[in-house]
């Protein structure tokens, strides 16, 4: 479960980017936040993810108190609970798919054949095998939107956050990654999705809308 209590995010001291909010996600549910451009989505997902920290109010995931974490913590939270598919990837170019999509173990020191067969795993299920050792630049964009979803599940998480995930993608390629989505519910876990894009608005499996507006709640 993902609670934001009482949640409000001044940047620079008077950048109000959320206003008090109230927000309950429960285990397993896939979540659209809804809202213009600047509206508090990407704050939202920043204080989930433990890479912020509220100006006021908590946020809980499942009984941990996650916006108090001194920053280690964080980030060791994050490794072991979070998958994120950032608005523009945030793939290293230069780097293979393979290199990318394990990042996030890099900090584990893990058996480098462990790692080996965690990548092949992880970009199997995302079919983009294919292309393990090419460097990501040379990739397009739906094969980077895979690296970049398949890079969010490497740690196994059960809440995955994805900010404007098809901005960069046409329909037929923002469709293919809203089946990806719709496997992950099946697999129970919690998503959170940050957008604009109405392909997500209709769906038969997204939960709950939220809309923001400025920083409030609709
Ligand atoms: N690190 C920051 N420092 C200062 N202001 C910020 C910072 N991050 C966000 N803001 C401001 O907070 C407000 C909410 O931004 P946020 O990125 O959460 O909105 P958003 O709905 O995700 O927008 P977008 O869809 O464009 O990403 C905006 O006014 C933005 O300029």
């Amino acid at each position: 479960m993902i609670r934001l209590k009482n949640i409000t995010k001044i940047y620079d001291g008077n950048v109000h980017a959320l206003n008090n909010i109230n927000l309950t996600f429960k285990e397993g549910e896939l979540v659209i936040l809804k809202g213009m451009s600047g509206s508090g989505k990407s704050t939202i997902l920043s204080l989930i993810a433990g890479l912020s920290k509220p100006t006021e109010g908590e946020v809980f995931v499942d009984s941990k108190k996650i916006s108090k974490l001194p920053d280690h913590f964080a980030a060791t939270y994050r490794r072991d609970n979070i998958g994120i598919v950032f608005q523009k990837y945030n793939l290293i170019p230069t780097l293979s798919v393979k290199e990318n999509v394990l990042l996030p173990l890099f900090p584990l020191n893990l058996p480098r054949e462990l790692m080996d067969q965690k990548a092949a795993a992880v970009l199997g299920k995302f079919h983009i095998e294919q292309k393990i050792d090419m460097m990501v630049k040379n990739l397009s964009g739906g094969e980077q939107q895979r690296v970049a979803i398949a890079r969010a599940n490497i740690n196994d998480p059960k809440i995955i956050l994805a900010d404007e995930p098809t901005a960069n993608l046409d329909e037929k390629l923002s469709l293919e990654f809203i089946e990806m989505l719709r496997d992950l519910k099946s697999k129970k876990r919690t998503i959170v999705v940050a957008t604009h894009d109405p392909l997500f608005f209709d769906l038969d499996f997204v939960d709950t809308i939220v809309n923001i507006e400025h920083g409030n709640l609709l």
